[in-house]
């Protein structure tokens, strides 16, 4: 411990007068530690190494040869030389922990290579293998044995006061994949990464967590190797207890934190996300990410649909096949995209048609989840319509969006139904990763003859098709989270409103280049992505000011260019 120099050795004497000079240079050391300590933490904070100080370049330490550039080139070089996408997110996982700043250095010059090995799809078959190929902690993992010292499990974390951005799973619906238990944590942490990639967020200020609420993934309990609890989930009632004290200590642990849920399942997802919207700064990135970033989809396809049809951008008419939390999300996020062509917001939801599992979805068929009542139809009322083909000439969908997980619902029958009612379909099939997807990119092109608007969940290659090359786009919500993560942080915000998701959404939208418009593309290059979160980081403060919930007046007072010039300040970016 550090005792406190003290005057003299006697006790007593402490409280004795000093002498004068004494007295004067103790008090200029106090005005000058109170004008100087700001400067000096901040230029501490400045100052201080992302990662641990290059010890590698002290001398003795790394062959002589040794140069950084080299070996960057040498770690793609290993990358590529590995044959399976699994090994390859080993790898990268590995290279994360032990030299952070090559390993963003690589994610940032390679970000269209990188992306589909630390996140969507290849992430998927890591959490499903997560509990074989843990080496190593990482993040927080937090059970239900923990109900009740839920606050003490928070403060074991390592750096508390830089904690900004957590990203929070149960593992009840891991993309398409399903309950996946604690092997959850992997999307976590790959949405984390690309907070740092794409958003510049410092690395030791996120947390990815894993809540360990049992698993009703039967070959997991059965699993020597798996990480979790033997036991099936808890109870709705015991979970939403255990919420309840998780949030409320986060924000006591963690109170510039930022809370990002991730791929709870449908009826959780939206039992939390209302649950604790208006008190704490949280957003569903299944619901509202996927939403903001189709709704920037399709509002540029929707642009190129009716410049070849001549119909107006308030009349298109969207299907959905999928009704869950994505589904839904999505659905409700659309609505917006009519309002803002002057509908009002009843006409808006007049525009949306839903399919789950047992078909269409209308009022009079019978019992409806909650969440899909809103979206019920009431102007149909004959028997249940099941076939896609049947529903598709019945509504005459303008848009088809999957976010069923049904790998190749889209069938060629389907595709060329829709490029038969439109001159441009615009077809998403949304469902992650790619084999869940709905259709291939190669089949909406082939099956439109080359008409189609095209974004997917997760990605796809480009195609030749007749002498031209036909980009795909991606329509997958790691667009919006790192911008819309950025924003609220730097503006403090205290919730997340669907102004902001909105923000973020047009934010996207018009961050097209000229380049990428002559290229007919949906979305921006992922390469820019820092330009992306930047741009709509700006639009999500100013969302975030209007709504009056942030706690940084200095950013008002800033104009525009100002701003974004202090977000592209406040990116970190590696050093190597
Ligand atoms: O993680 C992704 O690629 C997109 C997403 O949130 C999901 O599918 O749940
Ligand atoms: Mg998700």
């Amino acid at each position: 411990m550090f005792d406190p120099p003290s005057f003299s050795s006697s006790p007593l004497s402490a409280f004795a007068i000093p002498p004068f000079p004494v007295l004067l240079s103790s008090f200029f050391f106090i005005v000058m530690t109170i004008i100087l300590t700001p400067y000096w933490s901040k230029g501490v904070q400045r100052l201080k190494p992302a990662s641990p100080p290059p010890e590698k370049l002290r001398h003795g330490l790394v062959p002589s040869a040794f140069n950084e550039g080299v070996h960057a080139e040498r770690a793609l070089a290993q990358l590529r030389g590995k044959d399976q996408p699994l090994e390859k997110y080993i790898f990268l996982s590995r290279l994360k922990s032990d030299d952070p700043d090559l390993f963003y250095k690589l994610c940032l010059e390679n970000m269209a290579e990188i992306t589909p090995i630390i996140y969507t799809p290849t992430v998927g078959d890591a959490c499903i293998k997560f509990s074989h190929i843990y080496r190593r902690p990482e993040g927080l993992w937090v059970s239900i044995k923990d109900k009740g010292n839920i606050k003490n499990v928070l403060n074991n974390w390592p750096r508390i006061d830089e904690a900004r951005i957590s990203v929070v799973t149960d593992g009840s619906r891991i993309l398409g994949l399903g309950d996946l238990g604690v092997n959850g944590m992997g999307i976590s942490i790959g949405k984390l990464s690309l907070y740092v990639a794409g958003a510049g967020i410092l690395p030791q200020s996120t947390i990815p967590i894993c809540l360990d609420l049992g698993t009703n993934n039967q070959a997991f309990l059965e699993d020597p190797f798996y990480l979790g609890l033997r036991q099936k989930r808890v109870s709705e009632q015991e979970m939403d207890e255990f919420m309840d004290e998780f949030m409320h200590e986060m924000t006591q642990a963690f109170p510039k934190m930022m809370i990002q849920f991730e791929d709870f399942s449908t009826d959780k997802a939206f039992r939390y996300l209302e649950r604790y919207r208006r008190q704490y700064p949280v957003f569903n990135d299944d619901i509202q990410g996927t939403g903001a970033v189709v709704l920037s989809g399709l509002m540029n396809a929707a642009k190129l649909s009716s410049a070849a049809s001549g119909m107006p951008l308030n009349a298109h008419r969207i299907l959905f096949f999928g009704a869950g939390s994505a589904g839904v999300g999505v659905a409700t996020q659309l609505q917006s995209f009519f309002t803002l062509q002057g509908l009002s917001v009843e006409e808006a939801r007049r525009r949306i048609w839903l399919i789950d599992s047992q078909g269409l979805v209308y009022e009079s068929r019978g019992r409806l989840a909650e969440h899909k009542k809103y979206f019920a139809r009431n102007d149909y009322s004959g028997p249940p319509m099941t076939d896609i083909l049947d529903i598709i000439d019945y509504v005459k969908p303008t848009a088809l969006l999957g976010l069923s997980t049904i790998s190749g619902a889209f069938t060629p029958e389907v595709l060329q139904l829709m490029a038969a009612i439109n001159p441009r379909p615009i077809i998403f099939p949304l469902s992650n990763p790619v084999r869940l997807s709905e259709c291939s990119f190669n089949d909406a092109v082939v099956n439109t003859n080359g008409t189609v608007l095209f974004a997917s969940g997760s990605p796809f290659p480009e195609q030749e098709f007749v002498g031209r090359v036909l980009y795909p786009g991606q329509g997958n919500n790691m667009y919006i989270f790192p911008g819309l993560g950025l924003g609220a942080i730097l503006s403090r915000a205290t919730q997340v409103t669907d102004s902001m998701v909105e923000a973020s959404s047009l934010g996207l939208a018009n961050s097209l280049t000229e380049e990428e418009h002559a290229a007919g593309l949906l979305y921006p290059r992922v390469e820019r992505i820092r330009e992306i979160s930047a741009h709509i980081a700006v639009q999500v403060i100013r969302a975030a000011q209007k709504a009056n919930v942030t706690h940084s007046p200095e950013l008002a007072k800033m104009d525009d260019s100002q701003l974004h010039a202090l977000v592209k300040r406040k990116m970190w970016n590696p050093s190597f």
